[in-house]
């Protein structure tokens, strides 16, 4: 079990006394000009004793931003702009994001100090396009759209099923499956290149995502890994779009949008094409399930979890077309960026082989120090969600040296600070071994996982992020490692994994989620 997945002991520490910031020991750091902060602070930017208000704070003049976002494909680049806006402005900056106005914060003590400052119900976003939708369509969201006592509901049902220590184990069934289908195409696929080459594994590992989380959230089989699996295209697709379009729709002005409405019709229409996905299977299950009568505890997939507990229907609806958007891609990109890496990296490839090649089992294969080196050094280079968001609660809140008036917005640039030199020696390399310790037994308590990302004897608590922290982190976090460990080590048993020969390097590229900005194709041999 992944310690640092227990709540109540993650909201005590939030609460009470974090971890202090370690100072960075170990070799010195060699410099990296493209991505030193103005002035370093190594514990976090010291504080005067009067803040200053947000007028005070430094930041890009809004055309500037505007410009910056829209007419120099800033959009895509949003994760870049993270890392400059701390070159020019310093830990903590402003600037105008469409109509609403963000305070970036890229200092791991600064993201520590605002995450120990929320409430019991922490929000991301007063407003969003996500939120428009439903309330547009006039229904319920999920977990990623949910405020206050309704969002506590659903929270506390799916932490319920998807969190708790006995969750990785009932869905550990279902995910083998997947990746036992998963595995087989790849073999199908290397077979039909001569150089047996996968010109896209991206593609793959959203098929892979979305048969997994369709078990896990309707029981449902989809088939997405058949040669024959084309039907499902259609909601990779949709996932896809709403991901897309996201972020153009929110940095649009409203004048803009409403000359030129085809992104937000085409981002309606891709959410509509995920609710209407979502409510058929749910329909599906439910009537399946009351002909069925009773079913046993390990049997139940999320749908019955939220049917018992007497959510109403349109709101199980809402649920699980979030959980299918927020299951997709951040484990297919994951996957695409661990292979890519350990294919750049043969030593690390080698090393991890020989490791689950003498793990005896499944559950010590998952328990590899290793392997989940490899996965969080993968989070720490590519951060799936790159900023994530807090709106300041109802009082105002000191960061730094500024006094952040309520309902404020603010940006946690997680991708600026996992790539901090000051946190991570060379921080552009892949390098597993940061992550373990010289005994690393896998999940005793003291793993690398209690603490949010600490990297033993280096990192800062705080630095690295992927899954967020406190009472709206990611409810998914169990199940997605759970499909992370398991393919990563079946596929690695099965290939050697190498570059393919003519493919240059991949750059991320944000598109609400941080993804590939080109196809990934890899070369599997088989051993
Ligand atoms: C590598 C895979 C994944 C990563 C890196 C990831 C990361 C994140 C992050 C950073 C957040 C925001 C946390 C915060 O605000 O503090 C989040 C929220 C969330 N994630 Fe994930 N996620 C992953 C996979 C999944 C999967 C597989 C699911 C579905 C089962 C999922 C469902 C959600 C939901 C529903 C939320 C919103 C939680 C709430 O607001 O209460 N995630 N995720």
């Amino acid at each position: 079990m992944a310690p640092s997945l227990r709540l109540p002991a993650r909201a005590a520490l939030l609460s009470h006394s974090l971890p202090e910031p370690r100072v960075p020991r170990g070799p010195p750091v060699p410099p990296d000009p493209s991505l030193q902060p103005r002035t370093p602070h190594p514990r976090g930017p010291p504080e005067s004793s009067r803040p200053r208000g947000l007028a005070e704070m430094p930041g890009p003049s809004s055309t500037a931003f505007i410009f910056e976002l829209l007419c120099r494909g800033g959009v895509r680049r949003l994760h870049e702009m993270q890392v400059h806006g701390r070159c020019r402005f310093g830990p903590l900056w402003k600037a105008r994001f469409g109509p609403v106005l963000t305070v970036h914060v890229a200092d791991p003590a600064l993201v520590a100090q605002v995450l120990r400052q929320e409430g019991p119900e922490p929000s991301r976003a007063l407003s969003c396009p996500w939120k428009e939708h439903r309330s547009l369509r006039g229904v319920p969201g999920g977990l990623l759209t949910l405020e206050g006592e309704a969002w506590r509901g659903s929270r506390r049902v799916l932490a319920r099923g998807l969190l708790s220590p006995g969750a990785a184990k009932a869905f550990a069934g279902p995910v083998a499956t997947a990746v036992a289908e998963l595995v087989a195409r790849l073999q199908r696929l290397r077979r039909q290149h001569p150089q047996g080459i996968v010109p896209d594994i991206g593609i793959e590992f959203n098929r892979f995502g979305l048969e997994a989380i369709s078990w896990v959230l309707f029981s449902s089989r989809l088939g997405c890994l058949e040669d024959t699996g084309e039907a499902t295209e259609g909601v990779i697709r949709s996932v896809g779009e709403v991901l897309a379009l996201t972020l153009v729709t929110m940095a649009l002005p409203r004048p803009l949008l409403r000359l030129n409405p085809a992104p937000w019709d085409a981002f309606c229409r891709a959410w509509d094409q995920l609710f209407a996905f979502a409510k058929g299977h749910v329909d599906r299950r439910v009537a399946a399930v009351a002909a069925q009568g009773p079913l046993a505890k390990g049997d139940m997939c999320v749908t019955d979890l939220l049917a018992r507990e007497r959510v109403p229907i349109s709101s199980i609806y809402g649920n699980v077309s979030e959980l299918l958007l927020a299951g997709v891609d951040t484990v297919a990109s994951t996957l695409a960026w661990s292979l890519y890496e350990l294919a750049r990296n043969p030593g690390a490839q080698a090393a991890l082989h020989r490791d689950a090649t003498a793990a005896a089992t499944a559950t010590a294969l998952g328990r590899l120090p290793l392997l989940r080196a490899v996965v969080k050094e993968t989070l720490r280079l590519y951060p799936v969600i790159p900023a994530n968001a807090r709106v300041v609660p109802d009082r105002d809140i000191r960061v730094g040296n500024y006094l952040l008036p309520r309902q404020t917005l603010i940006t946690l640039c997680h991708y600026a600070t996992s790539r901090d030199s000051r946190f991570f020696p060379v921080p552009n390399a892949f390098r597993p071994e940061r992550w373990l310790r010289h005994r690393d037994t896998g999940d005793a308590p003291g793993d690398p996982g209690d603490t949010p990302g600490h990297p033993p004897g280096t990192g800062h608590p705080f630095a690295s992020l992927p899954f967020g922290l406190g009472p709206r982190s990611c409810v998914g976090r169990r199940l997605a490692e759970l499909q992370l460990h398991m393919a990563l080590a079946q596929i690695l048993l099965r290939f050697e994994v190498q570059p393919e020969p003519e493919g240059g390097h991949v750059r991320p590229m944000t598109r609400t989620l941080l993804a590939p900005a080109a196809p990934i194709g890899l070369r599997f041999l088989e051993r």
